[in-house]
């Protein structure tokens, strides 16, 4: 779906990842490492490369029950953006009982990390087939083993990394009050969870944030008063205008151009 271009000129020398060489084209069958692969163009040979952007990734971080999947409804609602849950795709492998399924659920059970290939497999297969171009990766990468993975395999970056600060008292509030009968919202299950973030999820936040990537929000408050926060983010970046599903409710709905592609 993503093809990755460079060209032979000075300007382009600084870096084959940087977003101004990027292009996307639509491309179903093709694998997204494979597509995303650096293919060198001579624009002496006339070849003129489409004026298509990479597309916007963003990573939604926080401690279990911080509010990433309320927030990230709300983004869905007013920028569009495809969301891909993390912890819901490998659910779903559960519910499916694929060969993956048992071994998940005794993860997820003890509050432990799925390994990064299935995840990232996982996430992989649903940005290949979607059409979207501005996806919500929600609850990944949850170690720096995740990230690492992520970069090699998918071979792109996140444009964006939210991360939902969250005292842990409040978040344990919320998870036991949840009631989607989650096997996981439990007090025993909580605790490891909480430590699990603070080892293995801390230091993909803190490599964000010396990547000047990473936006802290603070996630006590009112669902709105969050989302008050994470709305200049997103309407900072003009590829996001384009929405296609403009919530006339939004503050910025009048200003999003509505696109029903
Ligand atoms: N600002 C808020 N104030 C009070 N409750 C909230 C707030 N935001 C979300 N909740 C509630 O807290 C619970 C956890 O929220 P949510 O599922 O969005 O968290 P999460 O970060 O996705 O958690 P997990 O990592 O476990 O999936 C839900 O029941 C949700 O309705
Ligand atoms: O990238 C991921 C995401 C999730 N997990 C496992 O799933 C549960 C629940 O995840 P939520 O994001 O809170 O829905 C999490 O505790 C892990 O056990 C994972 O391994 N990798
Ligand atoms: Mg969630």
């Amino acid at each position: 779906m993503w093809r990755r271009v460079a060209l032979f000129s000075p300007m382009m020398k600084k870096s084959s990842s940087s977003r101004s060489l990027t292009l996307n084209q639509k491309g179903f069958g093709l694998k997204v490492g494979e597509s995303f692969a650096t293919e060198i163009i001579n624009p002496e040979e006339g070849v003129s490369p489409p004026k298509e952007k990479a597309p916007f990734i963003t990573f939604v971080l926080g401690g279990p029950g911080s509010g990433k999947g309320t927030q990230c409804e709300r983004i869905v609602e007013t920028f569009g953006l495809t969301h891909l849950s993390a912890g819901d795709l490998l659910r779903r492998e559960i519910a499916f009982n694929t060969k993956n399924g048992a071994m998940i659920l005794n993860l997820i059970k003890e509050g432990k990390i799925v390994p990064s290939e299935v995840t990232v497999k996982l996430i992989q297969k649903e940005l290949e087939s979607s059409d979207s171009r501005k996806f919500l990766i929600d609850g990944f990468p949850r170690t720096e083993e995740n990230r690492v993975a992520f970069e090699r395999i998918i071979r792109a970056d996140p444009d964006v990394v939210l991360f939902f600060d969250c005292p842990e008292e409040e978040m344990v509030k919320r998870v036991l009050n949840r009631n989607q009968g989650r096997v996981d919202d439990n007090i025993t299950t909580m605790k490891k969870r909480l430590k699990i973030f603070e080892a293995l999820n801390r230091p993909v936040i803190d490599y964000y944030e010396n990547k000047g990537k990473l936006y802290t929000i603070n996630a006590v408050g009112t669902v709105d008063d969050i989302f008050q926060q994470v709305l200049p983010i997103f309407s900072s970046f003009e590829q996001l205008k384009e929405c296609r599903h403009v919530n006339p409710k939004s503050p910025l709905g009048s200003s999003l151009v509505e696109n029903s592609s």
